[in-house]
């Protein structure tokens, strides 16, 4: 315990600085993250201690932020997010004053969450392509060292990377070899199984966000080889800091709703962007008119929900629970040809990949997406074991059963991964034969407009119906329905976001300009409240 007070003394907390836990583990400019990452090591390995010693992953990245910032998030053993009840201790030890309050926080969480101090503890660490890196992790190494805890650097991978080895590990190898060249295996043998006699209509341009996206992405496509997979990509340049995310990437994609400066047009193609720690995947294409059009979240998960559901039928697997989980934020007219053409349930859970992640496991087939792209499909264990074990019955039952087994391996099962989100959609659309237009197609969104509003205190704005209705303050919900229920196809709801301060307001209608006159109406209220 001693050598711990020793070695904080190197990595003392900013002055008058305030950590939390959010949805995105902590993130901020990197030069105040010195002290947070020490401690982060600390945490984890007492997470890894009260989980028997199972392997406790830690990630240092800031996603699509700036590149001045960076942020570290913990992954529980089997690659889901660090479990809420945890995030407590995150920020205890973040916020601790000293080096003494630190390391009676620390003990304190021994007792609070009953660990056993002879348990070993075990973490593996990685890193997206953040100048700001390497120091960080030095800090978070300092902690593992200073605890006794032993550790593994996995150098640079993307987040969906991390997710799978920390779940390889503690699987014994059941999920995969826990390496990145096993992960390249697993989804690039389970791609080329799925692409047997298809193609793909013409390569497919990858925007990289200039991450680490880039470099993953060429090796995968490396392993799949040239003949399987064709694609160009584009802002792979990870060797110049300052155009980490600028211009580019999923989140200009979903915010901007246009083509990354620079980008080589060519009508009626595929396009598709990675985040800077390749977790999200934005689709696009420009049609022959020139118009831009973006395939989000909502439609990459309404086109893998509707392909499972082909595959399971062809396969003559009857009665398998597919559904889609989605947020207040899916289009309205995503989640109506989910219920309506598609005929499967939907879910509508608060913001936040874990709540999406664990409403989605109450499904035999659970797909979810947010609409910003960041999603997966879960398949539960009784699925797989279904789908192991059933015997078709033709030689085209036991081609779809093939395909529906492979793409069990192809989906990342422990958190949204751009890399294998993106071959599952480039093998959907083979099969399918459609083109991004077809794809598009299928439904059409409901204009939208999401704003944000500074406010001075984001925490009186609370909600409830994951999300959708305010509960406080007082008399502004009755306000927004009283406003809404003026627009045709109108819907909007306003909510306090959990990594900025200030809250969103999302509408949709009928029309474009209803749809903006809404999102206003609504600011204008929530700015008066
Ligand atoms: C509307 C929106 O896109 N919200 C994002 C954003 O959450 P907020 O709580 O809205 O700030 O960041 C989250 C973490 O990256 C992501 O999960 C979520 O989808
Ligand atoms: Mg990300």
């Amino acid at each position: 315990m001693a050598g711990i007070v020793e070695a904080s003394a190197q990595h003392p907390k900013p002055e008058g600085a305030l950590f939390s836990y959010g949805t995105a583990g902590f993130r901020m400019k990197a030069n105040l993250l010195d002290s947070v990452m020490f401690r982060v090591g600390l945490l984890a390995g007492l997470r890894s201690k009260r989980l028997g010693g199972q392997t406790i992953g830690v990630m240092v990245t800031a996603s699509h932020n700036v590149p001045e910032d960076n942020g570290v998030k913990l992954v529980d053993p089997m690659g889901e997010m660090l479990e809420a009840s945890w995030e407590q201790y995150a920020t205890l030890l973040a916020n601790s004053t000293t080096d003494e309050e630190l390391l009676e926080n620390y003990e304190l969480v021994f007792k609070k969450a009953n660990i056993r101090a002879d348990v070993p503890a075990n973490v593996v660490y990685a890193r997206d392509t953040r100048e700001s890196g390497p120091a960080l992790v030095q800090s978070l190494v300092d902690a593992l060292n200073a605890a006794g805890t032993k550790s593994q650097d996995y150098g640079i991978l993307t987040t969906p990377q991390l997710h799978y080895v920390v779940r390889c590990i503690n699987t014994k190898g059941a999920y995969g070899e826990p390496t990145e060249e096993g992960y390249y295996r697993k989804i690039g043998d389970a791609y080329r199984v799925l692409m047997k006699g298809k193609h793909q209509n013409g390569p497919i341009t990858i925007d990289a966000a200039n991450g680490v996206g880039a470099p993953k992405m060429k090796k995968l496509a490396e392993y799949i080889g040239k003949d399987h997979f064709d694609y160009k990509i584009i802002n792979d340049d990870v060797d110049t800091p300052s155009k980490l995310n600028h211009n580019c990437g999923a989140d200009y994609i979903k915010t901007q709703q246009r083509m990354p400066p620079g980008t080589p047009v060519q009508p009626g193609a595929r396009y598709a962007s990675f985040d800077g720690d390749a977790d999200r995947l934005m689709y696009f294409y420009i049609d022959f008119d020139n118009t831009f059009h973006m395939l989000d979240g909502d439609k990459i998960a309404t086109l893998a929900a509707s392909f499972i559901g082909d595959l399971a039928r062809a396969s003559g697997l009857n009665g398998l629970r597919i559904g889609v989980v989605q947020t207040a934020y899916a289009n309205g007219a995503s989640t109506a040809y989910i219920q309506k053409s598609l005929q499967l349930p939907t879910i509508c859970t608060p913001t936040g990949v874990k709540h999406l992640h664990h409403a989605a496991l109450k499904y035999d087939c659970g797909v979810y997406f947010e609409a910003n792209g960041h999603g997966t499909v879960l398949f539960s264990p009784a699925c797989l074991s279904t789908i192991a074990s059933h015997e078709a019955q033709s030689p085209a039952q036991k081609t779809a059963l093939d395909s529906l087994q492979a793409l069990t391996d192809l989906i990342n099962q422990t958190v949204g991964d751009a890399l294998s989100d993106l071959l599952m959609v480039e093998v959907i659309l083979a099969h399918k034969g459609w083109s991004p237009k077809e794809w598009d197609s299928t439904y059409t969104d409901l204009p939208n407009r999401l704003v944000r509003v500074e406010v001075n205190d984001r925490t009186i704005f609370q909600t409830t119906d994951a999300e959708r209705k305010l509960v406080s303050p007082e008399g502004l919900q009755e306000r927004i329905d009283a406003l809404v229920g003026k627009y045709k196809l109108g819907r909007a709801f306003a909510r306090a976001s959990g990594t900025e301060n200030a809250v969103r307001v999302y509408s949709e209608s009928q029309t474009r300009g209803e749809t903006d006159e809404l999102a206003m109406k609504v600011r204008d209220l929530v700015a008066q409240f």
